[in-house]
């Protein structure tokens, strides 16, 4: 993508989550705000078979669509018979062991029920007849899916038993089903003529992809300059401090938004990039175009809906010319204005339930050590990984009647584990981690969303310009845009745009910083007042801190503090651009206030961390950080946030507030770090962000019992809420009780570390910083 953004995502989430934990399956959707056809496939993926993993079986992107790693799935595979003695088989199945041919090797009941030998090559009927699905060619979506998802079965199975899968045979087929087309096409005249029309639309539609392309490959030549602008400013912030995971962020312009899975009213996209939009939209269903014309007539709601979406798609084109007033008019919309209807994947989860049974194969044996030597031999096959892992959580999900006799939970797990570092390239250590924060199924969503960047937003300068004002100009300039979501007037997602949004004049001229909406809520939940002195604690490279200076209308004061001098450079240089004049920047440790200055109305604790919300914008996390840097990390932000409540003063008028946020989902950089400032600091508690997505932060975790409001924190996923990762909690400082523990009612001047082992490690963080400025200077 470089610098120039080519987003094809959903919109992010708009509507409030509700407050409760779960599968995303369970989540509810936007109707207004979710184009129809994502809300189609939406409802695919809910009725999806148990057995694969929504975000693995169906990506909700173009981009998770073609994974670096990604199994390519043909319909309608044929088969050849190699040498077997040659192909790894890993993949243990019951049956296998006692008839040697692979074709008694079949993986579900199913599959087992067509042997192939040399001779017996199979139609695409035959196959449909043993799925007891109609043999004339008209499937229903579910259908389709059904056919497509034990295509891949077979085809990994076929493989695993050393078969191949010619596609010259496969083009074969294709001819056969083409021809079936027709003949269906004769008996149906009305069939024929809607048909026709698709084709044509399909046609024209190609040739815009077609234009498409060769306008991106002009159009990047001519960005390279801009780019390499931007490029730099991103190098200067990644060159930074270990802790930081978030510079790249605000750089990188990030945001995102698959979730909910919603999506946006066709009214609410603007720009010329409404075609594109539209193809976005089809690039995520998992439909193809050869698929629709394959559409059931009998699924009368499917049909209805296509029927939309073709006349939304005349209308777009009629509308080629965008009505400012339209614009003007929705950029004024109110949030309260919408009509949120939802729907509950819920509806769904008996039918994906029973699907998930139908798929499941009962056979599925873990690998024997003698079977994990040969695989370690064998080269890698990343698809038999994948195959294994959606095995292995489909058993996980319902372990008593699919386990294999005499495994536990923990052999499964243990060959999970293994499994998710081989197939998405993480740590053991990171790997455990991040899975332990979710169920099985959860887990491999959450890895596999991480494996697709999130949408680009931008947040509105208001010191400088009005958001449909600025929509209008990068409309202008070839930009496709639309507003994140009805909780934020100031967020723009962008979708597709011809000019590198990094470099065009209005981000020069500071109308707007690239930034992730997920770093717009901590600045929401901070909500500074005008006038007030507020303390942004770590806050290179501006992100927030010119948010904050927005929100105060320029008065007051924001002190923007990084102890990175190398990061203070592009603090500087956006706290200029972004016109904010309320802003003093400075230099020091953290840990050094409230010694340096306190007394703030309001601090802002955007706390170094890991960064394992971030892994989609910064992969490396997925290996560098290791259990030290962890247990570092943890007693960095502890020790910082103790300072940050202690710069707060509690007898502010209006505040008396401090947010600590980080862009990592672990437990032991958020629940933990604020349950450690609830002990140390018993004038603090915890109170609500006002943020309306997310999950509730953990009351407990494996065995830790946290305080029972570390509920009002607000949780961000990216699987979830197609969000970066992020973790946000508010804390109300209120004057100190007296009494013999305490005595005073003032904060401490100075914050005192009563762990000796925070203090060695405190002064080696000084000694680093001291050697750092040294290397700088
Ligand atoms: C997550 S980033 C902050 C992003 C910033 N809030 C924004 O919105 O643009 C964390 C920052 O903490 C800084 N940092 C690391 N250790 C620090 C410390 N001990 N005191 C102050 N800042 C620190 C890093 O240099 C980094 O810029």
């Amino acid at each position: 993508m470089g610098r120039r953004a080519k987003n094809k995502q959903p919109a992010p989430a708009d509507l409030p989550e509700p407050r409760q934990t779960g599968g995303a399956a369970k989540q509810k959707l936007q109707k207004r705000n979710v184009p129809q056809e994502d809300r189609k496939s939406l409802k695919r993926k809910a009725s999806g078979p148990v057995s694969l993993p929504k975000a693995v079986e169906e990506p909700k992107s173009k981009a998770a669509a073609k994974p670096k790693k990604a199994v390519k799935i043909d319909p309608k595979p044929t088969i050849k018979h190699v040498d077997t003695a040659k192909a790894p088989s890993t993949l243990k199945k019951t049956k296998a062991k006692t008839a040697a041919p692979a074709k008694d090797s079949g993986k579900s009941a199913k599959a087992k029920s067509h042997s192939h030998s040399d001779d017996e090559i199979p139609s695409v009927d035959d196959v449909l007849a043993s799925l007891g699905l109609p043999k004339d060619g008209k499937l229903s979506e579910r259908q389709r899916k059904k056919a497509l998802a034990e295509a891949e079965r077979l085809e990994l199975l076929l493989k695993s038993q050393g078969y191949s899968l010619d596609e010259d045979e496969d083009e074969d087929e294709e001819e056969e089903d083409e021809e079936d087309e027709e003949d269906d096409e004769e008996e149906d005249d009305e069939e024929e003529d809607d048909e026709e029309e698709d084709d044509e639309e399909e046609d024209d539609e190609e040739d815009d992809d077609e234009e498409e392309e060769d306008d991106d490959e002009e159009d990047d030549d001519e960005e390279e300059e801009g780019d390499e602008d931007e490029d730099e400013e991103i190098d200067d912030d990644r060159a930074l401090d270990f802790v930081d995971g978030e510079e790249i962020e605000d750089e990188d312009y990030a945001i995102i938004n698959e979730e909910d899975d919603e999506e946006i009213d066709s009214d609410e996209a603007y720009g010329p990039g409404e075609e594109e939009k539209e193809a976005r939209v089809e690039d995520e269903s998992l439909d193809d175009e050869d698929d629709e014309e394959d559409e059931d007539e009998e699924d009368e709601e499917e049909d209805d809906e296509e029927d939309d979406e073709e006349d939304d798609e005349e209308d777009d084109e009629e509308d080629e010319e965008i009505d400012e007033e339209d614009i003007n008019d929705e950029f004024d919309v109110d949030a309260n204005d919408d009509d949120l209807e939802t729907d509950e994947f819920g509806a769904d989860d008996e039918d994906l339930e029973e699907e998930g049974h139908e798929a499941v194969d009962d056979s599925f044996l873990l690998p024997t050590v003698e079977d994990e030597e040969r695989e370690k031999q064998a080269p890698l096959d990343l698809q038999l990984v994948h195959m294994r892992i959606q095995e292995i959580v489909n058993i996980l999900s319902d372990f008593q009647r699919l386990a294999q006799p005499g495994r536990s939970r923990a052999d499964y797990t243990e060959r999970l584990l293994k499994d998710i570092q081989t197939y998405y390239g993480y740590n053991e250590f990171l790997a455990e981690m991040l899975f332990n924060l979710f169920s099985p199924a959860e887990a491999i969503e959450f890895f596999e969303a991480n494996e697709t960047p999130r949408p680009v937003t931008i947040r509105v300068n208001t010191l400088r310009t009005r958001r449909r004002d600025l929509a209008q100009k990068l409309i202008n300039r070839g930009v496709s845009l639309e507003p994140v979501g009805p909780w934020s007037k100031v967020g723009l997602q962008i979708f597709e745009s011809s000019v590198p949004i990094g470099a065009t004049p209005e981000y020069l001229a500071g109308d707007y910083m690239l930034q992730a909406v997920s770093s717009f809520l901590p600045c929401i939940a901070l909500a500074p007042q005008p006038n007030e002195r507020v303390l942004d604690m770590a806050s290179a490279p501006g992100g927030k801190a010119t948010y904050l200076s927005a929100l105060m209308q320029n008065t007051g004061c924001v002190f923007a503090n990084d102890s990175n001098k190398a990061r203070i450079k592009s603090l500087t240089a956006n706290v200029h651009r972004m016109g904010c004049k309320n802003v003093v920047v400075c230099n020091y440790d953290g840990r050094q206030f409230p010694k340096v200055i306190g007394g703030f109305d309001r601090v802002l604790l955007d706390s170094p961390c890991s960064g394992t919300g971030v892994i989609s914008k910064d992969p490396s996390v997925k290996t560098n950080k290791s259990k030290r840097d962890f247990i570092l990390l943890s007693q960095l932000q502890k020790q910082l946030i103790l300072c940050a409540i202690d710069s707060v003063s509690p007898k502010s008028a209006t505040g008396g507030y401090v947010v600590y946020s980080t862009c990592s989902v672990t437990v032991e950089e958020n629940e933990e770090v604020v349950e450690y400032a609830l002990r140390k600091r018993p004038n603090v508690r915890i109170v609500p962000t006002g943020i309306e997505i997310g999950r509730d932060g953990f009351k407990s975790f494996r065995g830790k019992t946290f305080d029972e409001r570390m509920s009002l924190c607000r949780r961000i996923f990216p699987h979830a809420h197609n969000l970066d990762g992020f973790f946000v909690c508010k804390l109300k400082v209120d004057v100190m009780p007296k009494g013999p523990a305490h005595g005073s009612e003032e904060a401490p001047e100075e914050t005192v570390f009563d762990d000796a082992q925070d203090e060695q490690i405190m002064q080696r963080s000084r000694e680093r910083q001291t050697k750092k400025r040294r290397v700088v200077t």
